[in-house]
């Protein structure tokens, strides 16, 4: 199959095999899900609320960065002094992450949504012969679920987590791990993501990219992110990808 590349960058063309798609921010809307689970974190820690606007741009790193994110935000809010906090994350982190992973357990999926056009979008490409994996930096035990309570985990011959290899993504390394299972040449298999982190990723494994514009990206805007093309909808994918 072949990828053209959106107009207004770079026009090429180039054949690919198989695809590897983000899951937070590109399949699903999990902000609800991280909200409420942060939420019924912080109460368990008699830490003050964090406004769930603020969740957004912390998401796409992981677990480790996320938690570590909100508890500075939360104690910087409660005039926390600079020179301590560090510390105070460091102490807090372990029951942070005890009761946050208990709580997310407990809510998977039931705050979040599908994006529109993703199921679609996904068989078409599967429809049209590429093979699929997901790749994200949401823990395995986290996105197992999810896929499923999503009725998305069958569009996939490969699942990797944030926890499945020592590097995460914007590290090259969770792709070129995906390529080798695949058995496809990075070059040949694309990168769909949301974020600058799913490009970087892609961008230093080789791989071609394309990036929806309605996910997260730790509050930057999407465009100014370096890729080789952008949808509104996965959907759209049929009218990049040409079939060979
Ligand atoms: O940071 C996370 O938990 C998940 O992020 P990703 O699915 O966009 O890789
Ligand atoms: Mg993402």
């Amino acid at each position: 199959m072949q990828v053209q590349f959106p107009a207004g960058h770079t026009r090429k063309t180039v054949d690919v095999d198989a695809a590897i798609v983000d899951l937070d921010g590109t399949m699903v809307d999990t902000i609800g899900d991280f909200a409420e689970a942060i939420t019924r974190m912080l109460a368990d820690l008699q830490l003050p609320a964090l406004p769930a606007s603020a969740v957004e741009h912390m998401v796409g790193k992981g677990t480790e960065h996320l938690l570590r994110s909100v508890l500075a935000h939360v104690l910087q809010h409660a005039g926390h002094p600079q020179a301590e906090r560090d510390a105070a994350v460091q102490a807090l982190f372990p029951q942070a992450l005890a009761r946050y992973e208990h709580h997310y357990i407990a809510i998977n999926g039931q705050y979040s949504a599908v994006y529109d056009g993703v199921a679609q979008g996904l068989q078409a490409l599967k429809d049209a012969g590429l093979r699929l994996a997901c790749v994200t930096n949401k823990p395995m035990a986290f996105t197992v679920p999810l896929l499923a309570a999503k009725g998305l985990e069958g569009l996939f011959e490969q699942v990797f987590g944030g926890d499945s290899f020592p590097r995460k993504k914007p590290d090259p390394m969770p792709l070129l791990k995906t390529c080798e299972a695949l058995g496809t040449p990075p070059a040949r298999t694309l990168m769909l993501g949301d974020s600058s982190n799913d490009a970087q990723a892609a961008r230093a494994a080789g791989c071609p990219v394309v990036l929806v514009s309605y996910g997260y990206n730790h509050g930057q805007p999407i465009h100014g992110v370096d890729a080789d093309g952008f949808v509104d909808s996965l959907v759209q994918l049929q009218a990049v990808l040409a079939l060979a």
